[in-house]
């Protein structure tokens, strides 16, 4: 099944355009737990148990596994939410950028090992970077990094090129046109800069944004919905450290959950439903 069609049927399902991202840091776990990176699967299949019905998907962030050699886990977590969380898309935040031939492996790693359906991308190093993914997998989503949500987004991603264009905006016109061979490309826009989410919605009426920046990032939920959500093109907005760690306590399953359907409801209260 095409990634967005997957992500579709989830968000009309669970009536959610809220994401879980999962950034497990042992540090942060409860109880006999904290501190102990052998349990990362474990807390996150907890959270995903928790809030499976409120979400249109789920985002692993790749480093948070990757920094305590938990790559094993985090493939038996993406299998985990198979069988909780039948047809819940996972889109695999890793941020991947290089040359094609590398860009075959990172392609393989994300939708082979991993069996992810979408995947972050750094489109910086140009058309053929990504063309490997397009070619192989033209059913996954390729997400693209266009003006993401932290200060320094802005140091290159608003330069002005020649032409006038900003260079997030190059993105943006470039993914809902020429390099969308597939119709598989969606965006990551940060919910700290409503004014340019609202900006590249214009420049990409019908793709999928990735949202991250609610919650511990400070961004404004009912401001993300207004700026990004249109008919025909979708949102998921990612929230991941305020569901996450909810409580520090042994009720972190159901505080996440409490925050998850707070987010969604929010989310939701924007768009009028
Ligand atoms: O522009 C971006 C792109 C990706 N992220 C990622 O999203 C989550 C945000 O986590 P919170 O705890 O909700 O702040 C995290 O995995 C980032 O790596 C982003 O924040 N901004």
């Amino acid at each position: 099944m095409k990634f967005t069609d997957m992500l579709q049927a989830a968000e009309a399902r669970n009536g959610s355009l809220l994401c879980v991202g999962l950034d497990p840091e042992p540090a942060k776990f409860p109880g006999d737990w904290k501190g102990d990176a052998s349990r990362i699967h474990d807390f996150c299949a907890a959270i995903v148990e928790a809030t499976h019905d409120l979400v249109s998907c789920f985002k692993p962030q790749i480093a948070y596994f990757a920094a305590h050699r938990a790559e094993e886990q985090l493939e038996r977590l993406i299998q985990h939410i198979r069988r909780v969380a039948p047809g819940v898309p996972v889109i695999l935040d890793a941020k991947r950028g290089d040359i094609g031939a590398t860009a075959q492996q990172y392609a393989k790693e994300a939708f082979e090992r991993y069996q992810a359906d979408a995947l972050t991308l750094s489109p910086f190093m140009g058309l053929d970077s990504i063309e490997p993914y397009m070619d192989a997998y033209p059913d996954k989503g390729l997400i693209l990094l266009c003006r993401t949500s932290n200060p320094g987004g802005s140091d290159l991603q608003a330069q002005r090129l020649e032409g006038g264009e900003l260079l997030y905006e190059r993105v943006a016109r470039l993914a809902q046109g020429a390099w969308n061979r597939h119709g598989q490309l969606g965006l990551v826009v940060g919910a700290t800069f409503p004014a340019e989410i609202e900006r590249v919605r214009e420049l990409a009426p019908t793709l999928p944004l990735l949202i991250p920046g609610v919650g511990a990032q400070g961004g404004d939920a009912a401001s993300t919905i207004r700026a990004g959500l249109r008919p025909g093109g979708t949102v998921m907005v990612n929230s991941s450290r305020a569901v996450l760690y909810a409580s520090a306590g042994a009720d972190f399953a159901t505080a996440a959950r409490a925050e998850a359907q707070r987010t969604r409801d929010t989310l939701n209260a924007a768009r009028g439903g």
